[in-house]
């Protein structure tokens, strides 16, 4: 099976068919997306709040990024598989950014890698794009400013964040960004926005006129129960079920009801 490139993505676009997308971290979850017939797999930099336990995504290395995008690839066949690079790794000199997107490339073997930011990365992602690697760009809420935004702020609001956001994304189309995550901006700034940009725009609580949707694995999984975003449906509620089946494994354990003759040699 061959897997998607960016003009599989595109063609869907074209087509008007939405792009659905939604993270992965891991070889097993991978795989389960994968053979739902995912287009997209993102190996979001949230595998800091999802999978190792940090508070935001600011303590994410490059070496987790990594790590975690090798596994994906790994588990997956069809899917086109995105790894987000992780706070400051894009930031220093853009000799230094180039080679951190390299290494996902060349050994995580992702398709293509996002960044967050708009204007301000323009330049930075027509080297990219230059040098080969498909990029992704991200506007909107971008949880790497958390601190300085001073917490996760919907987009969109005013005129003036509106023209903003436009900008940002006519400045990545122009480019070469092959696509942009637009995350939590208002859905009526969201479709104009949309509707200016000639490359797919992949929302996450940015509303319908996006050209696809992006949702953290997690949240739509239920597998995290402290935690759901508005933006987040949950299709399942895996933290309860989970937690049936471990409390059940205990008792057993517990009570030898487990194992039994079928599982031991
Ligand atoms: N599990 C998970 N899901 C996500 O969608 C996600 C992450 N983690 N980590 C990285 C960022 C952080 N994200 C967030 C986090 C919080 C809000 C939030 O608190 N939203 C408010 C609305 C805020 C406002 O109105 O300005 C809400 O009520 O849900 C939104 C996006 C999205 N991303
Ligand atoms: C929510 C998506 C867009 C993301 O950047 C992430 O999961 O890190
Ligand atoms: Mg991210």
């Amino acid at each position: 099976m061959m897997r998607n490139t960016v003009s599989d993505i595109w063609k869907l676009y074209k087509k008007g068919e939405k792009i659905a997308c939604v993270t992965a971290y891991d070889s097993t979850s991978a795989l389960l997306a994968d053979r739902a017939a995912v287009d997209l797999l993102l190996v979001g930099d949230s595998l800091g709040m999802t999978v190792l336990g940090h508070d935001t995504t600011i303590p994410v290395s490059i070496d987790d990024c990594l790590r975690h995008s090798a596994a994906v690839v790994r588990g997956s066949e069809k899917a086109l598989v995105v790894a987000d690079m992780p706070f400051m790794s894009y930031h220093g000199s853009s000799h230094e950014a180039l080679k951190n997107a390299s290494r996902f490339m060349q050994e995580s073997l992702v398709s293509a890698v996002k960044i967050e930011g708009g204007e301000e990365v323009a330049d930075l992602v027509k080297k990219m794009v230059q040098g080969g690697i498909p990029v992704m760009g991200h506007i909107g809420l971008l949880p790497q400013a958390v601190l300085v935004k001073g917490g996760y702020k919907v987009r969109g609001r005013t005129e003036e964040d509106e023209q903003q956001l436009l900008k940002d994304g006519l400045a990545l189309q122009a480019a070469g960004a092959f696509a942009i995550v637009m995350e939590c901006v208002k859905s009526d700034a969201a479709k104009r926005i949309v509707t200016a940009l000639d490359i797919p725009i992949i929302g996450i609580g940015s509303g319908l006129g996006c050209d696809g949707e992006v949702q953290v694995m997690h949240d739509i999984l239920g597998l995290n129960p402290d935690f759901i975003p508005r933006h987040a449906k949950k299709y399942l509620d895996l933290a309860e079920q989970i937690n049936g089946a471990f409390t059940q494994y205990k008792d057993d354990v517990k009570s030898d009801r487990f194992p039994t003759q079928e599982n031991w040699y």
